[in-house]
């Protein structure tokens, strides 16, 4: 199989080199393959982006998309890949039409001809066509910039945080389009901060401070949760918040929807017991404590906290 997109050690800096965007990232994504490209705001994945869409150079490394060169390839490049950029793709004042109809002519293409492509995502937005793109809904912008990226059919699709700011529906929705698309053989490179999308992707990379943490399937990164981890709830969360970080005996403890997540530093045998007992001992009351399956979103906290030193566990 081969690599439809390719990074070898590419940096990127801002402001004469004091803000380093993207640290010596490398990574390739398979040929078919859907892929994402994970981590908070900032971590540097717009740079990537712009880096793979020719729209920025990179300081050093090389990088390929569909086989081509960014540097010397950049115009067929530019002509081959559908690229959906995080904000501003569309014309705010051209109506749903116009502007997919703008994009199909820059790509000297039209919409006739490949709507098949487009078909499914389109005929949703389709009773909206007359109006403004400036004034349709996230979800519907996020259909429309999707069909604009794909209207020229390209082999390579680049992604950048196409669901932030789309309610849980829409983004719902548009991973399943995501998911048809690949099923047509398009590869795809998505980025998102969201982690729950992760679980979506074939293979992710997690991304923090413009490094690459790590690159597997979401399953594998759980499966690699080196300890136990516990659920834990009381009636007064924040006191037991305050109980479990002050003890040496926890490793690390974060607030989790209604829940802490917990892991311990020197596991005795029942690592339950042991956190029921700290918060008896400090007054707790309806203590809740579960071990629980790690999520990809435990798995991240704990990559990042590795990298900062702060678990150190044995
Ligand atoms: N043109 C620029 N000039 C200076 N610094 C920049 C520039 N563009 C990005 N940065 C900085 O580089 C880092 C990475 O930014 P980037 O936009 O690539 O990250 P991101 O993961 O896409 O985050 P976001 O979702 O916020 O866009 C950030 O610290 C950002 O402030």
């Amino acid at each position: 199989m081969g690599e439809a997109v390719k990074l070898q050690r590419i940096v990127k800096t801002y402001d004469k080199g004091k803000v380093k965007a993207v640290d010596a990232v490398s990574f390739s994504v398979n040929e078919g393959e859907l892929f994402g490209l994970i981590g908070p705001d900032g971590a540097g994945k717009t740079s990537i982006f712009r880096i793979l869409t020719t729209v920025i150079l990179a300081d050093q490394g090389e990088a390929f998309v569909d086989g081509l060169d960014v540097v010397k390839d950049y115009k067929a490049i530019r002509s081959s890949v559908g690229y959906m950029p995080g904000k501003f793709s569309l014309y705010q004042d051209l109506t749903v039409w116009e502007n997919l109809n703008f994009f199909a002519t820059v790509f000297d293409t039209t919409i006739e001809k490949n709507y098949n492509l487009i078909k499914d995502i389109y005929e949703q937005i389709k009773p909206f066509r007359n109006r403004r793109a400036g004034k349709l809904s996230g979800g519907m912008k996020q259909k429309l910039a999707l069909c604009c990226a794909l209207i020229h059919k390209p082999r390579v699709l680049l992604l950048d945080e196409p669901t932030t700011g789309v309610d849980v529906v829409s983004r719902k929705e548009f991973w399943d389009m995501l998911k048809t698309l690949k099923q047509q053989g398009i590869t795809i490179l998505v980025s998102t901060p969201y982690m729950d999308e992760a679980m979506r992707c074939e293979r992710i990379a997690l991304i923090q401070n413009g490094k690459i943490m790590k690159v597997d399937t979401p399953e594998n990164i759980i499966a690699a949760y080196p300890t136990k981890l516990y659920a834990a709830k009381s009636d007064d969360i924040y006191h037991l918040l305050k109980q479990y970080r002050e003890n040496e005996q926890v490793e690390s403890c974060y607030a989790f929807g209604e829940f802490l997540h917990v892991t311990l530093r020197n596991q005795q045998k029942d690592g339950r017991a042991q956190l029921k007992q700290l918060a008896d001992a400090a007054g707790l009351k309806n203590v809740i404590i579960e071990e629980i399956k790690p999520t990809i979103e435990d798995s991240f906290i704990r990559l990042m906290a590795d990298k900062q030193g702060v678990n150190q566990t044995n």
